[in-house]
């Protein structure tokens, strides 16, 4: 019998997590399918895999990351450290609970390249589109090699789509924009606050990249900080040239006008409102249309499309808890695909409901430690049902009410907190950058802890 084919779309951390189930199922004598990773860019790590460009990349596809010069972890690394490969595997001792950037990157990179499944991937390769014929039961998936500047098609018998949810960005028009005189951006164009220094900015929106990319300003020498809001202010006791107002109705010349009557004049404005779900590499039928919630649309189990549950939809959540987060859908994913997990009794219907049993619940409750708890035991319930390692879950999630704490009471230095792994047991070290963590990012002066 010839082997089942899977071709997963993105070597970002979802992916990378398929990628090491599959080679865990290897390890232990398991037959598993043959794998073919998909990337488009030159190298892992998707999001964390940091470029200066922004617009187009090396290959005149759409840069993909979204990060910037000097992110610093948002969440405590306690909460979304891998259960079978711990921070302190990686770098050899316990390091500070908020790493910048390079440091996760480096050690989402440590257990794949332990894991040896970098051949697996196909780079500079981007998936351009994937069709499913009912007939032979295949997906076809036609990808534009640009290495060799070659468009090509191979069969698979699974597709996994990681391509991400946090990349595409979402722009609104408001009045004026078109003949304003300074620097207009979207988040996913920051990259280094330094631009901003002695300026008045405004950040449009309040989720994380308006708290952060706005904090970062403030640190590297922004005059003022505006942030402004659709229905709630972030609330956090800001410093004092960082002044918090409702929507924004419209820009003439430099002058933002809010929707309480009042206005501001500023030189920079980031918009920080959002991203799409953006497939354009997949048809109306197998397209997943949904919002950045935590219960997806036609997702069963959160990972199983349901009007084909070939193929398979990774991270596409939310995100309280990420990289174990993803491990447990790529265990529960490799299960489903190898039949250690069986699909085939499930209906549409059964599936349909599954779905709407997690909306409903989702619906409950909007709070932030609600969010948490939902997805901890998302998490649980699917590392119940593989063997992925168990771990204290209730734990890490204890970090992130920790972290949420910490922000209410100092959002500008909340980093400077510790926390405990509990994959080890060892509590952090104290970090030794006190709030200016975003002055110095490099990772031998985080490892100097
Ligand atoms: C500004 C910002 C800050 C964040 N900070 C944190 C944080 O502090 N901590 C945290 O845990 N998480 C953070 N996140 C969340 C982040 O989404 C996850 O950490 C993680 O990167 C998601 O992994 P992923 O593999 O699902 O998607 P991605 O990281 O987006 O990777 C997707 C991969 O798919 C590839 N791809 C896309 N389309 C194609 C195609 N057509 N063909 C081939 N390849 C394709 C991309 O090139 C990319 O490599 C942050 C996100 C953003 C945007």
């Amino acid at each position: 019998m010839t082997k089942k084919r899977v071709a997963i779309i993105g070597a970002g951390p979802s992916g990378l997590a398929q990628l090491r189930a599959f080679q865990s199922a290897a390890s232990k004598g398991e037959e598993v399918p043959e794998v073919v990773c998909f990337e488009k860019q030159d190298n892992w790590g998707g999001l964390w895999n940091y470029t200066w460009r922004t617009g187009l990349d090396e290959n005149g596809e759409p840069v993909h990351c979204s990060m910037y010069r000097y992110l610093w972890s948002n969440g405590p690394k306690e909460g979304l450290e891998f259960a079978d490969y711990s921070f302190e595997e990686h770098f050899g001792k316990q390091i500070a609970s908020y790493p910048p950037r390079a440091v996760l990157f480096d050690y989402i990179e440590g257990r794949v390249l332990q894991a040896g499944v970098r051949d697996q991937i196909r780079f500079n390769t981007a998936v351009r589109w994937v069709s499913y014929d009912e007939g032979t039961g295949l997906f076809t998936v036609t990808v534009h090699d640009h290495t060799k500047d070659h468009v090509y098609s191979e069969d698979f018998d699974h597709v996994i789509c990681a391509s991400g949810h946090f990349s595409t960005p979402n722009v609104p028009y408001y009045e004026g924009f078109e003949s304003f005189n300074g620097r207009l951006v979207h988040a996913h164009d920051f990259r280094d606050a330094r631009e901003f220094s002695g300026k008045d900015i405004l950040v449009v929106g309040s989720s994380y990249s308006a708290e952060d990319i706005g904090s970062q300003c403030w640190k590297y020498g922004a005059k003022s900080i505006t942030s402004c809001y659709r229905s709630a202010p972030m609330g956090f006791n800001w410093p004092d040239n960082w002044e918090e107002k409702p929507a924004m109705e419209k820009v003439s010349g430099n002058t933002v006008h809010f929707s309480d009557g009042t206005s501001k004049e500023v030189q920079a404005i980031i918009l920080c409102t959002g991203y799409k779900h953006f497939f354009n590499f997949l048809p109306d039928d197998l397209r997943l249309k949904t919002a950045n919630r935590l219960a997806t649309a036609d997702l069963y189990k959160g990972v199983a499309f349901v009007n084909n549950p070939k193929l398979f939809y990774l991270g596409m959540q939310d995100q309280w808890f990420t990289f174990n987060m993803f491990d447990a859908q790529a265990w529960w994913v490799r299960d489903a695909i190898m039949g250690k997990i069986d699909l085939s009794g499930v209906t549409k219907e059964q599936m349909l409901a599954d779905v709407k049993e997690r909306e409903e619940r989702e619906e409950i409750d909007d709070d932030v430690k609600y969010a948490i708890l939902y997805q901890a035991d998302y998490i649980k319930e699917l590392v119940a049902e593989t063997d992925y390692p168990s771990f204290d879950i209730d734990g890490a999630s204890e970090a992130f009410f920790q972290w949420k704490k910490h922000k209410a009471e100092d959002i500008m230095g909340f980093r400077n907190n510790r926390y405990k792994s509990v994959m080890t047991g060892t509590m952090a070290p104290v970090h030794h950058t006190p709030w200016k963590d975003a002055l110095d990012d490099s990772m031998a002066a985080y490892l100097q802890n």
